[in-house]
């Protein structure tokens, strides 16, 4: 009998993870097998079972088939029941994020989904699309850091894809020197991270006098420098970096400002729905006619009705980033055209919201809701 019994996740071997599949950092989606795209949270790589190919050829009793079937049966998900589902709220959530394990961005994904599954992928791009194709549920991305300003390729890629905002998550880093063991401080002449962690630590970088090499994230650089064995490279990252990768941690908590704050946005495939009883907030992207005024305009909306903004970016259009304008008294001018993104502190439950999203679309020459979702004020 052919029975075909475990379903087998082929992404890799870096990382275990809870489920006892393993995952590979997630890159190249364009290029990925179709069957790695989940549906209903499943897929995979099909594989005969160990017990079907020990039988092969013989001749099975009816107890053999049962008690094989019963093994076989047992290894199949079960149906989720509503005790399942309240008491683990977050078992087998999926969170992809730009990174390697151990960065800031898997940390933020921790805290929103202390339970969750992280996947690791290499560009902002991969997160997104990880959700679209299901191989995660969420993705956990930064927006803007207090010291640093704002993420623009986060901002562009919001409004490429359609994803929605479903949370936000604020995490003050915990930035820690280190290097292989048996190294001292002294004998660094140079550190690796991420541009934000090492101008977060500019003094103490500064009293050591080592070169700073700029690296995509800050675990990549860990694991970099732990692999290559390179000791005359620091790095600056957190302290899980620290052990996944086994350095040692030379000095904590070396930012310059213990205040820095980094914002992330959570992601999803479907909005969630917008409640009243705690505090929300909406993000909203928009562009506006030419003319004076028309900003002022579109903010009085929000002034008119109490509403508090809390972000305010403006980002050119990629599409049309010019417009000339002629006029037989000037001459010709040049001008850019601008995508408008604004957070603000309402739910779309309520109709002080409803309303100046009304108004606005009046003149807006296009609005576009990226999520409604409760503000985070464990900070
Ligand atoms: O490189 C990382 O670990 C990241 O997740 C990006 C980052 C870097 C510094 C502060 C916050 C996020």
């Amino acid at each position: 009998m052919a029975l075909k019994s475990a379903a087998v996740f082929s992404w890799g071997d870096s990382r275990s993870n809870p489920s006892g599949f393993v995952f590979n950092r997630v890159k190249n989606l364009n290029t990925a097998p179709r069957n790695w795209v989940c549906v209903g949270g499943f897929s995979g790589h099909e594989t005969i079972s160990s017990a079907e190919n020990e039988n092969a050829g013989k001749s099975t009793t009816e107890t053999d088939v049962s008690r094989k079937l019963s093994r076989d049966l047992s290894s199949l998900p079960k149906p989720l029941s509503v005790a399942d589902l309240s008491a683990a709220p977050n078992d087998g959530v999926r969170i992809s994020f730009k990174g390697l394990p151990g960065s800031y961005s898997e940390e933020a994904a921790l805290k929103a989904y202390p339970k969750c599954e992280t996947v690791p992928c290499d560009e902002f791009e991969d997160a997104f699309k990880a959700v679209e194709l299901w191989l995660a549920d969420k993705a956990v991305l930064p927006i803007e850091n207090s010291s640093g300003g704002s993420i623009h390729r986060n901002y562009d890629l919001l409004l490429r894809h359609r994803l929605h905002i479903v949370g936000e998550v604020q995490l003050a880093p915990n930035f820690c020197l280190l290097a292989l063991p048996g190294v001292r401080a002294e004998q660094l002449k140079r550190v690796l991270s991420h541009p934000q962690a090492l101008a977060s630590s500019d003094v103490l970088l500064s009293k050591l006098g080592v070169a700073r090499e700029n690296v995509d994230d800050t675990a990549g650089a860990a694991q970099y420098v732990a692999s290559n064995g390179l000791r005359d490279a620091g790095v600056v990252a957190s302290a899980r970096a620290a052990e996944i990768y086994g350095l040692n941690i030379l000095a904590d908590r070396i930012q310059d400002d213990t205040d820095n704050v980094t914002r992330f946005l959570v992601l999803a495939r479907d909005p969630i729905i917008p409640r009243t009883d705690k505090s929300f907030k909406t993000s909203i992207v928009f562009t506006l006619d030419e003319g004076p005024g028309v900003l002022f305009k579109a903010l009085a909306v929000f002034a008119l009705r109490e509403i508090n903004l809390t972000k305010i970016e403006s980002r050119p259009q990629k599409k049309k980033p010019l417009r000339v304008v002629d006029d037989s008294n000037t001459g010709t001018a040049k001008y850019f055209d601008y995508l408008f993104y604004i957070d603000f502190e309402a739910s779309m439950a309520e109709p002080r919201a409803q309303n100046a999203l009304g108004h606005l679309q009046e003149f807006a020459t296009f609005l576009r809701v990226l999520g409604c979702y409760p503000m985070d004020t464990t900070l």
